[in-house]
C-alpha cells in the first residue's frame, strides 16, 4: 500500500494528455492559454486624451485667454494646432491632436463667446498644471510586440479583454478533457426511479459531475451493472471516447468486485491500487498506452468523493491554492494510514479554523452536508490536538 504523498507524485506524473484547440475568444474563457498573445500595436496606440477638455501646447499659451480654434472628437483623425498659442477642445478617448502636449479639463476652465470667436481662461493656478497632464501616452503600458499573455495561463475576463484588443478573434486553448464518470452496481437505481427496499439511488457521479460543473468541466456519464462482460465491452468503449475515466464502486475485496481485473484485461498499466488512507484505502489508479487516464475511486460516496478532491481535481484545476487549517478539537486516530475528516471551517481571530464532523464514517454522505472539506491528518501520528495546523481539502467554493 503506497502513502497519499506517493498515490499523489504518480498522480501529478501522469497528467492527462491534452490536445491544442482552437476555439471562438468566447468559448475560451476559463481554458488554458495554449499560445503566447502579442501585442499588434502599442498600447495605448496613440496619445490618448484622458479627460474632457482643452488641449494646448503648455510652453506656448497665455493662461489667462486662450483662443479655441478646434475640436477634436473621440474616433476622429488626428487634427493638427494651426496656431501654437492657441488650444483645441479635446474628448476623452480621443486622439491628442498634433502641436498639443497637455489637456486642461473642463472641470478648470471657463469657457466665453466674444462674437465668432470662442476663448478660454484657465481657473487654475498654472502652478497647478503640469506639462503632458491628462495626456495617456502611446505605448506607455505595453509596446508592440511584447508578450502580452503567457501560454499555459487560465482564461478570466481580464485576458478576454486584452486578448480582444488586439483582435484574437480565435485562440487556441488546451482542450479540455473529455470526462466520463462511471458508476457500477447492481443496487444502484436512476435517480428519478424509486428504489426497491433493497436498492439506492446513484448519488457519486451526480456529486463528480456537480465538482466538475463547479469548476467548469463537463462530463458524461454512466452506469454499469456487476457483470464481467458487460464492465469490459462498456469500459473499453468508453476508454476509446474519453481523456479521462473516473469511476466509482467495486475496487474492493467484494466478490463483485470486477474492476481492477477488467481494467488490466483491457490492457491498462496499474500505477497503484490501495493507498494508506481513510478513506479512500481501495483507489486504482492507471493509463491506457496512449495515455488516457482512469481514476478508479472506491464506492463510499464520502471515499469518492475525497478521492476526487485530493487526487482528480487537483489534475483538472490550472492553479490549485494549498490550504491549511487550525484543528479546534483533539481527534485520536491510531491506524497507519493518513485519515482525511470531514470539517466545518470558520475564522476566529483571522485564522481559518476546523469543526471536525465525524459522521458514521465513508458511507455518510449527509455528513458532508454539514462541512466545507476535509482535515488531512498526517499517518505518522495518532494524536491530533486542538490548536494544531494541518492540510485542508476543500470541496465547498472549489
Ligand atoms: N473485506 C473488505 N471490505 C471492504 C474493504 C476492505 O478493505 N476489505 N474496503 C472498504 C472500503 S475502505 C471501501 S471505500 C469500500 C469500497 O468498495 P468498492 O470500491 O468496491 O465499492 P462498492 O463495494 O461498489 O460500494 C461501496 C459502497 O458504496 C455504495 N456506492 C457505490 N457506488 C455508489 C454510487 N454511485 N452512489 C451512491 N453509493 C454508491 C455502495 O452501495 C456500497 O454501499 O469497500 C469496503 N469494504
Ligand atoms: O475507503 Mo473507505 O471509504 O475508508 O470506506
Ligand atoms: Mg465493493
Amino acid at each position: 500500500m503506497i502513502s497519499v504523498e506517493e498515490a499523489l507524485k504518480i498522480v501529478q506524473a501522469n497528467p492527462h494528455s491534452t490536445a491544442v484547440v482552437e476555439l471562438p475568444l468566447m468559448a475560451s474563457v476559463g481554458k488554458i492559454l495554449a499560445e503566447n498573445i502579442l501585442a499588434d500595436r502599442d498600447f495605448p496606440p496613440f496619445n490618448r486624451v484622458a479627460m474632457d477638455g482643452l488641449a494646448f501646447c503648455f510652453e506656448k499659451i497665455d493662461f489667462q485667454k486662450i483662443t479655441i480654434e478646434n475640436i477634436q472628437f473621440a474616433g476622429e483623425a488626428q487634427k493638427t494646432l494651426q496656431d501654437a498659442s492657441k488650444g483645441i477642445e479635446v474628448m476623452t478617448g480621443a486622439i491628442l491632436p498634433l502641436g498639443c502636449d497637455t489637456v486642461v479639463r473642463y472641470e478648470d476652465i471657463n469657457i466665453q463667446q466674444d462674437g465668432e470667436v470662442k476663448f478660454a481662461s484657465i481657473s487654475i493656478a498654472k502652478e497647478e498644471i503640469v506639462k503632458g497632464q491628462n495626456v495617456h501616452v502611446q505605448g506607455s503600458d505595453r509596446h508592440a510586440g511584447e508578450v502580452l499573455l503567457q501560454k499555459g495561463i487560465k482564461i478570466s475576463p481580464a485576458e478576454i479583454a486584452v486578448m480582444a484588443s488586439v483582435g484574437k478573434s480565435k485562440v487556441q486553448v488546451q482542450s479540455t478533457p473529455k470526462i466520463a464518470i462511471i458508476s457500477t452496481g447492481d443496487e444502484l437505481v436512476e435517480i428519478d426511479k424509486t428504489p426497491l427496499a433493497y436498492q439506492i439511488r446513484t448519488s457519486n457521479a451526480y456529486m463528480l459531475s456537480a465538482a466538475l460543473q463547479q469548476i467548469g468541466v463537463e462530463a458524461s456519464t454512466f452506469h454499469l451493472i456487476d457483470e464481467e462482460k458487460v464492465l469490459y465491452q462498456k469500459l473499453k468503449e468508453i476508454i476509446a471516447t474519453y481523456d479521462i475515466l473516473l469511476l466509482s464502486g467495486g475496487v474492493s475485496a467484494g466478490k463483485k468486485d470486477f474492476v481492477p481485473a477488467i481494467l488490466a484485461d483491457l490492457g491498462l498499466e496499474k500505477l497503484f491500487h490501495k493507498v494508506a488512507q481513510k478513506p479512500g484505502k481501495p483507489m486504482w489508479f492507471g493509463k491506457t498506452p496512449t495515455g488516457k487516464i482512469i481514476f478508479a475511486l472506491p464506492g463510499n460516496p464520502v471515499s469518492t468523493f475525497l478521492c476526487f478532491c485530493k487526487y482528480v481535481l487537483p489534475t483538472l484545476k490550472s492553479e490549485s491554492k494549498h490550504e491549511e487549517v487550525i484543528l479546534d478539537k483533539d481527534i485520536i486516530f491510531k491506524p497507519d494510514l493518513t485519515y482525511f475528516v470531514p470539517v466545518k471551517t470558520y475564522f476566529e481571530a483571522g485564522k481559518m479554523m476546523a469543526k471536525p464532523f465525524l459522521g458514521s464514517g465513508s458511507a455518510d454522505f449527509a455528513n458532508l452536508t454539514d462541512c466545507d472539506g476535509f482535515v488531512e491528518l498526517p499517518a505518522q501520528k495518532q494524536i491530533f490536538k486542538a490548536g494544531e495546523v494541518f492540510s485542508f481539502v476543500r470541496f465547498r467554493g472549489l
